[in-house]
């Protein structure tokens, strides 16, 4: 079973799934509040497809146990859906390139930090939220409407996710 390398999560290497929302130097920022606050503007493309409505929901998610293997992913044909945690805590995020099914060689898994949100792009193949550590909360901006909007997909192979190294 091939084990998935843990990457950090940025913007360039999260650029061909989605958006990290973060306070980061590379996006458009400026002061507001009388300069009591900065702005980080207009981090991700939020999109809640032809005849939807972005909706904002919270998911209180269990722990996932590592190592662990992985098998079934989804994604969202007609929407984006972002996830930006709450509890200040990391997550993971596992994806892979649109495309009928998944594509073992295109599926990359990042380490999110606790101040990092992540926009994953329409039709992405992702794994189901990835909590860590204790029950953690998310806010989730997602798509209501009409149409059937979770495709899900047995990857033809499981892939591994190792243990997390040191103390966390
Ligand atoms: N089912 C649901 O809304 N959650 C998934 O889409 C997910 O990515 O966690
Ligand atoms: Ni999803």
């Amino acid at each position: 079973m091939k084990t998935l390398q843990l990457e950090a999560l940025t913007a360039a290497s999260f650029a061909p799934f989605g958006q990290v929302i973060e306070a980061g130097s590379l996006a458009s920022h400026y002061p507001i509040n009388g300069g009591s606050c900065t702005r980080y503007h207009d981090l991700a493309r939020l999109d809640p497809g032809f005849g939807g409505e972005l909706i904002a929901s919270v998911f209180r998610a269990q722990p996932t146990p590592l190592p662990r293997s992985v098998a079934l992913l989804e994604r969202h044909p007609l929407a984006s859906q972002a996830f930006i945690p709450l509890s200040g805590r990391p997550f993971l995020v596992l994806v892979g390139m649109p495309s009928p099914k998944p594509d073992p060689n295109s599926i990359r898994l990042f380490m999110a930090e606790a101040s990092q949100g992540v926009n994953i792009n329409r039709a992405v193949w992702h794994h189901s939220l990835l909590a860590l550590d204790a029950i953690s909360d998310f806010l989730v901006l997602d798509r209501k409407g009409p149409g059937a909007n979770c495709d899900e997909a047995w990857l033809d192979e499981p892939l591994w996710l190792g243990a997390l190294a040191g103390s966390r």
